[in-house]
This record gives structure tokens, C-alpha cells and sequence, in this order.
């Protein structure tokens, strides 16, 4: 057992490429939990934030099988900043309490590092549950064309949700470690075999906190 496993927050704009960075980590054996997983947890069917979203925007935002029409709620959430608002602070606190949890398991594992990805660490304040920032970042036209290929949004849709978010510079200028996924993902990879060393010498050295 280690008491200095370090976690890494890995953050990044839609589709800059965080999922594809946390598999990468994970071939060198480092654990990682996503945000946006956590998030699809806290509205299954059962939980009280999809009976909270389901009262608020009614049977649209529902599925036949009563599962939550993701697509849906997004075309309302976001064209309108105030419904986002409000299904962040149904969603935000719950997210929270689970990745307290699984943080808390990452730190009494024996990996060296874990990961912690999400794509509002700064937004939604789960910065303050990490060690150290790495951003993932790529253009703002290559994230809209990635966004679009992966997930069928249209041009319009994928501005909308970058626009949601914190401002590419802004976030640059708050990270500790920079990926640059405007490669390949070879040169991805060779990224992350790099950060891997530096994340495993500092998991040695006595932590910061
Ligand atoms: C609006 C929802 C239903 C859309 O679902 P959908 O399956 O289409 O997208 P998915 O959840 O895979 O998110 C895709 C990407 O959208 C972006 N995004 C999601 N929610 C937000 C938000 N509140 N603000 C800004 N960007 C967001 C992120 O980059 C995310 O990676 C869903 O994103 C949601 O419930 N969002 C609120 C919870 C949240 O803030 N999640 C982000 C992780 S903390
Ligand atoms: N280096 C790369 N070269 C080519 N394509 C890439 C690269 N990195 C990621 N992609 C592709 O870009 C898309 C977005 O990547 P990924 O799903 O990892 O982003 P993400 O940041 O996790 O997205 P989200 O915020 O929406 O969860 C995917 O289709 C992925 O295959």
C-alpha cells in the first residue's frame, strides 16, 4: 500500500481528446476514473436526480423505457445557460460524492498515479480534489471537426458546448502539464510515455499537499 499515490486531473474541451489520453495511461497500468461516466451513473434510472430532471423538463427528456433521453436534454441544456445552471447543481454535487470515493480508493491503491478525467474540472471545482492539472489540448476547429465526426453533432451544436465551456487559454494558463493531441495518435502515445515517467519519479518524492 501506498499513501502517495497522486492524482492527476486530466481535463480538456469536448473531443480534445481526454478518453483516448486515460486508455493510453492505462497501458501503463494507471487507474483512472471519468467524469462524464460518473455523471451517466447519477441519472439511471432510480436516482433522484433523474426524477428531479424528469419533473422539471417532463416525459421529453424520457425515454420509452423511462432511461433519460440524453440527446434531448442536451438540445435544451444547451441552447438555454439557465437550464445547464440548474442541471449542473442537480448533477455537480452527486458527481461529486462518487468521485470522493473512488479518489479515496485510488489513494490507498499501490499505483504510483491515478487519473482523475474530466471535462470541467475547473468549471466545477473537482480541481481542488487533484495533485497536479494535465490539459489535454487541441484547436478549437479540430475539436469541433472530432466532435462532429465521433458524435453526429452538427457545426452549430458543437460550438454551443465549446462555447460552455472554460476558454482554451484560460485553461492553458491554469494547467501544470500540456498535451498536445493536435498529433497522431502515435505521437499521443509517445506523449503519455513521457508524462508517465515524470508522473511516476514525482509519486517518489515526498507529496506537495
Ligand atoms: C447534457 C447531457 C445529458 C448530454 O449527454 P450526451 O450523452 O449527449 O453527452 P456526454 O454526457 O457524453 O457529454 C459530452 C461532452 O459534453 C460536454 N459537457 C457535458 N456537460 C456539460 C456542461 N454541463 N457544460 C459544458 N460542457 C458539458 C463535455 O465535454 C462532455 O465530455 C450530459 O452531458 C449531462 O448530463 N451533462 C450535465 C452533467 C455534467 O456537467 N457532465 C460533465 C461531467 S462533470
Ligand atoms: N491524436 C488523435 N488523433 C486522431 N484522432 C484522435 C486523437 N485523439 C483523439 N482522437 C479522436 O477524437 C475524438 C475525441 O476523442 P476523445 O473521445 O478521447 O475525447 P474526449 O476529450 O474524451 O471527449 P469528451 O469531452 O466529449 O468526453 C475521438 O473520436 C478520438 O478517436
Amino acid at each position: 500500500m501506498s499513501d502517495t499515490t497522486l492524482i492527476i486531473g486530466v481535463t480538456g474541451g469536448i473531443a480534445s481528446g481526454k478518453s483516448t489520453v486515460a486508455r493510453a495511461f492505462a497501458a501503463h497500468d494507471i487507474p483512472w476514473v471519468d467524469a462524464d461516466d460518473v455523471a451517466r451513473e447519477v441519472v439511471e434510472p432510480g436516482e433522484p436526480a433523474l426524477a428531479g430532471i424528469a419533473a422539471r423538463f417532463g416525459t421529453k427528456v424520457l425515454q420509452a423505457d423511462g432511461r433519460l433521453d440524453r440527446r434531448a436534454l442536451r438540445e435544451i441544456v444547451f441552447a438555454d445557460e439557465a437550464e445547464r445552471r440548474w442541471l449542473e447543481s442537480v448533477t455537480h454535487p452527486r458527481i461529486r460524492e462518487r468521485l470522493l470515493e473512488r479518489l479515496a480508493e485510488f489513494r490507498e491503491s499501490p499505483a504510483p498515479y491515478a487519473l482523475l478525467v474530466s471535462p470541467l474540472l475547473f468549471e466545477s471545482g473537482q480541481h481542488t480534489l487533484v495533485d497536479r492539472v494535465l490539459v489535454v489540448d487541441v484547436p478549437e476547429a479540430l475539436q469541433i471537426e472530432r466532435t462532429a465526426a465521433r458524435d453526429g453533432v452538427d457545426d452549430a451544436q458543437a460550438r454551443a458546448i465549446v462555447a460552455a465551456q472554460m476558454p482554451r487559454d484560460t485553461r492553458l494558463a491554469r494547467a501544470d502539464d500540456v498535451l498536445d493531441n493536435a498529433t497522431d495518435e502515435a505521437g499521443l502515445a509517445a506523449r503519455v510515455a513521457e508524462l508517465d515517467r515524470h508522473y511516476r519519479r514525482l509519486s517518489g518524492l515526498p507529496p506537495a499537499r
